[in-house]
């Protein structure tokens, strides 16, 4: 996992730095760790770079003199004026300085443009001369690498204001909320997080990361067997919405679980016919999912007592979002989408919208229980305070009944022993890894069919014999 931080989290790390190291030469490391990338992404023919009135473009002209050692490097000053060592250094090393309408030609021959224009002290939007060049540079398909944020961005937000659309973007410390949400993460392209000696901020917001789920997937041991594996009771579905039940039961098998038990409304010989290892008795459980398929349930006041005398975590989702009890049972998990969390908080959807993750955070410490709000992207939130955003993925898996299964995947963590956030994380994230690497149109259970798969290969393949 790493951590995110905001442009004042930032700020205040470097300012200490500062402090405690008179003289430390932050923008030099900044600037390596550019060139370094923009050789990968370019190795040879002319560079345009782009740069702002601050130390954003300071690192771009750093970068600029590095690169004219080898290669053309035409650099534009887009506000005018630029960092002044920066520029002296670039006009030493033989960078030529161009206009708007030069920049904007050159992109014909262009290997790649820096964008460097504006960073953490960049206000959202762009002016209309940069929009009109990043219209040319988008039309013509030039390689973009963003100095620490796509320029246009607000660092602090998944906004999609005007910017650059990046191929690949080089931030300093720590990834901040426009590299990790919502839309804005879309113009970022490639991150890479470059440790330029500023420490990590503790801002308790994280974002996990592939290998978090191949590191903490529960993997059976030699002496696993169903019950340390863990079973998962569904009470999802009913005789209106069958299918809930089907979705579920896909989502809890395909994860891993020692046993699923149906026991929801759903016609049992459906969830049978499709799922033959599903067992329908009553029977031990360590982890019962509820709520999806309900629908308006009359009995669903007693199912959820039923569920609670169990003492076994429970994932919530759905229908059963909207008659949470006062005590839930220790490490359990409420999975709503936007609009459920809305209900659940009293506030109308466009306030959670604005800010999802502050009521997801909202909505933990007052249900007492972790929260993940599933959506374009997944925030899970404790009740102590920590929010981690899963991995993302594309938004095929935006489509009725994809939180069903997600539960049940949910569920079937739970039953392992995982605690509720990591359960959230993981399930959220097994969801969307699969997604891209599968995509498609796939329906939710189809896509859960693929989870077997994409598993066993984030997984140590040692560990799976
Ligand atoms: N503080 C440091 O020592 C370090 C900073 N670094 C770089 O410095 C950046 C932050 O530098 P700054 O604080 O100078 O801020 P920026 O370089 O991001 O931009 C600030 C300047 O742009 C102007 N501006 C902001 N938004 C504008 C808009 N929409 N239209 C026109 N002008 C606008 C501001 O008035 C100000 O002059 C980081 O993103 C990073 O790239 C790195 O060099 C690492 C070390
Ligand atoms: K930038």
């Amino acid at each position: 996992m790493r951590t995110v931080a905001t442009a004042s989290h930032l700020r205040a790390a470097e300012e200490k730095v500062f402090s405690e190291q008179p003289g430390v030469d932050l923008m030099s490391r900044a600037a390596d760790a550019i060139v370094s990338v923009a050789r990968v992404i370019a190795p040879s023919g002319p560079v345009v770079v782009a740069v702002g009135p601050g130390n954003n473009g300071g690192d771009g002209l750093y970068a600029a003199a590095a690169l004219a050692g080898d290669r053309d490097v035409l650099v534009w000053l887009a506000m005018g004026t630029g960092h002044e060592a920066g520029l002296h250094a670039a006009d030493e090393a033989g960078c030529r300085q161009v206009d708007a309408a030069e920049a904007t030609e050159s992109l014909t021959d262009a290997s790649l443009v820096i964008d460097a224009v504006l960073g953490i002290g960049g206000r959202a939007g762009l002016p209309e001369h940069l929009a009109m060049f990043v219209d040319a540079v988008d039309a013509l398909g030039v390689p973009v690498l963003a100095v620490d944020l796509p320029s246009g961005l607000d660092t602090d937000s998944g906004a999609a204001h005007p910017s650059f659309r990046a191929d690949c973007t080089v931030t300093f410390a720590a990834p901040k909320p426009c590299h990790v949400v919502g839309e804005a993460s879309e113009r970022c392209g490639d991150l890479v997080v470059v440790d330029i000696g500023v420490p990590v901020p503790d801002t308790g917001v994280f974002v996990a990361e592939e290998s978090d789920v191949a590191r903490w997937w529960p993997v059976p041991g030699p002496d696993s067997h169903k019950y340390t594996r863990g079973v998962v009771g569904l009470d999802t579905g009913s005789s209106h919405y069958p299918g809930a039940a089907l979705l579920g039961c896909a989502g809890a098998l395909h994860a891993g679980p020692g046993m699923v038990r149906y026991l929801g409304g759903a016609p049992q010989g459906l969830v049978v016919s499709r799922f033959p290892s599903v067992v329908m008795a009553d029977g031990r459980v360590q982890a019962m999912v509820l709520g999806s398929g309900w629908g308006d349930l009359e009995d669903a006041a007693e199912r959820l007592a039923g569920a609670l005398s169990r003492g076994v975590p429970l994932v919530l989702d759905a229908d059963a979002l909207s008659l949470l009890p006062a005590d839930l049972p220790p490490g359990s998990l409420l999975t709503p989408h936007a609009g459920e969390l809305a209900r659940m908080l009293g506030v109308q959807r466009h306030e959670v919208d604005a800010d999802p993750m502050g009521k997801a955070r909202e909505a933990a410490s007052r249900f007492g229980a972790t929260v993940l709000l599933k959506g374009g992207t997944q925030y899970v939130a404790t009740p102590s305070g920590t929010v981690t955003i899963a991995v993302r993925g594309p938004a095929w898996t935006g489509q009725a009944g994809s939180g069903d299964t997600l539960a049940g995947a949910c569920g079937t963590l739970l039953a392992a022993g995982l605690e509720a956030d990591r359960a959230a994380i993981l399930g959220a994230s097994l969801q969307a890894i699969t997604a891209s690497r599968h995509p498609g149109p796939h329906p939710p259970d189809v896509l859960a069919s693929f989870f077997p798969d994409v598993i066993a290969d984030l997984v140590d393949v040692a560990d799976l014999r």
